[in-house]
């Protein structure tokens, strides 16, 4: 997700094209969070509990070897939590709002369009970067160090707790991608994302869509201490100890004015460099090198050509199996491998790929049929397949934070390569690969 997403309460409020919540009260109404009190569970858990209370949530790091943190948005401590509703317009008109918020650490000068930053406003703060950024200290007691030889770590503290399924959910909840901090708990069943203008635009028009099925339902616009949140369905809420999988879709996965911003006014990143240089040394030119940076659109390409991204049209970000957690597939790349992947995920189960299959037809049929999907460009945007030991599966489309509208009267068809200017992003050639390789898999 870009990081457009922090602008000022004022500016998402009065920008909002469309009342701001649905009304629905699918997401648990007054949008006041529970605290997690450490009364509720068990005794050997409470200093677990305390230890994470407060936190921003656990992240995949995609380091072998490195830990995976499961569940940071399972337990935060609460702070206020509200919906914003008609009447904060009022009290913006008033000017009382801003008071209520002297304290937010929202930007108040955010940008009027979803992306009109110049490279220099992109990402200079560690807190905003993406995943590879670990609270790995506050995990220390839960990792098995046995394993650190091992890209799949082990939760072991989280989930071997006797706790009743409510919190053994809460505690299992897991970001197997982005940013570091985008998340936090809803009430029941709902999860908070950083907001984004970008994304909330694409939630309200994902609404009146033939996909609205198969994208978590959005709940609208809440504030927590003075930060903006996009409230949705966690999906994860249903399942019992879920193994999920995160798939990013697209041949591209930076957009084309990422591509002419870094032309016109080139930033150099060094933590892209040391990502890049975790990965493989050999990778950064001499020039590189030397300048120990690379601008984004180089390292997206770089991570695009090493993964399936170029070849297949998808890519797989992170998987959470049982008790262990693994986004250590950047070099994931030929269809074997994806298989192979695909297989240890679903742990050969013909029912779970069978679902999934079924799934990816409906899906990609709602795409066909999507007025959303022929007027956006989807770049960054994943698949989540999620199931359980009940044999439960499904897949869902998330992330919308670089999904942008075309200009009017333009439609893209998905499949098309890729040539700068024409805006296509083989989305559907990607899901035909997907599901290619998952026929294959059930053929087996
Ligand atoms: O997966 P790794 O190798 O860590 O690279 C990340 C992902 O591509 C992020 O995309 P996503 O959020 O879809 O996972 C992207 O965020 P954007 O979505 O903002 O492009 C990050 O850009 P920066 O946040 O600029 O570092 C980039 O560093
Ligand atoms: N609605 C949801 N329910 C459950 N998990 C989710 C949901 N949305 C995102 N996630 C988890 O959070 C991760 C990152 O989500 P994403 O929207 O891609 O964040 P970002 O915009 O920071 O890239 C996903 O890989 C998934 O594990």
């Amino acid at each position: 997700m870009p990081k457009q997403r922090r602008r000022s309460l004022r500016e998402a409020v009065f920008s909002c094209s469309s009342p701001v919540c649905d009304g629905s009260g699918r997401g648990g109404g007054g949008g006041r969070t529970r605290n997690f009190s450490s009364t509720e569970i068990c005794d050997d858990q409470t200093q677990m509990a305390e230890q994470y209370s407060g936190q921003a949530g656990f992240l995949c790091d995609g380091k072998p070897g490195r830990g995976c943190l499961v569940p940071q948005v399972t337990i935060t401590s609460d702070g206020d939590s509200r919906e914003i509703t008609e009447e904060d317009l009022e009290e913006e008109v008033n000017g009382r709002l801003r008071r209520k918020l002297s304290n937010s650490s929202i930007s108040s000068n955010g940008s009027s369009t979803a992306f009109d930053e110049s490279e220099d406003d992109i990402l200079s703060d560690n807190e905003t970067k993406s995943k590879g950024i670990v609270t790995l200290e506050h995990l220390g007691d839960s990792v098995d160090s046995g394993e650190q030889s091992n890209a799949w770590w082990k939760l072991k503290t989280i989930v071997h707790c006797p706790l009743v399924a409510t919190q053994r959910r809460r505690l299992s909840w897991v970001q197997l991608a982005g940013h570091k901090g985008s998340f936090k708990a809803g009430d029941e069943g709902s999860i908070l994302k950083k907001f984004s203008e970008n994304e909330k635009l694409c939630f309200e028009r994902l609404r009146e869509d033939t996909l609205h099925s198969f994208v978590p339902s959005y709940y609208g616009m809440v504030e927590r201490d003075g930060e903006l949140f996009l409230k949705m369905k966690d999906l994860l809420a249903n399942f019992d100890l879920p193994n999920v999988m995160d798939c990013k879709m697209g041949v591209r996965t930076y957009l084309e004015e990422e591509l002419v911003r870094a032309r016109v006014k080139p930033k150099l990143r060094e933590d892209l460099y040391n990502k890049m240089m975790e990965v493989d040394s050999e990778a950064p030119t001499a020039e590189e090198k030397k300048q120990q940076a690379v601008t984004k659109p180089r390292y997206m390409q770089w991570r695009e050509s090493l993964s399936s991204t170029n070849t297949l049209g998808f890519r797989i970000e992170g998987i959470k199996r049982g008790e262990t957690c693994n986004t250590d597939f950047k070099k994931t790349q030929s269809k074997e491998d994806v298989i192979q992947v695909f297989k240890d995920f679903v742990e050969g189960k013909k029912n779970i790929i069978n679902s999934y299959i079924t799934r990816l037809e409906d899906i990609k049929q709602a795409l066909k049929a999507s007025e959303f999907f022929k007027k956006h460009e989807v770049i960054g945007s994943s698949l989540l397949f999620i199931h359980d030991h009940k044999e439960r599966a499904e897949v869902w489309l998330i992330d919308f934070g670089k999904t942008t509208p075309l200009p009017e009267g333009e439609k893209l068809d998905h499949y098309r390569p890729w040539e700068e200017g024409n805006r296509e992003d083989g989305y559907l050639w990607g899901l035909d690969n997907l599901q290619q390789t998952l026929s294959l898999l059930a053929g087996e």
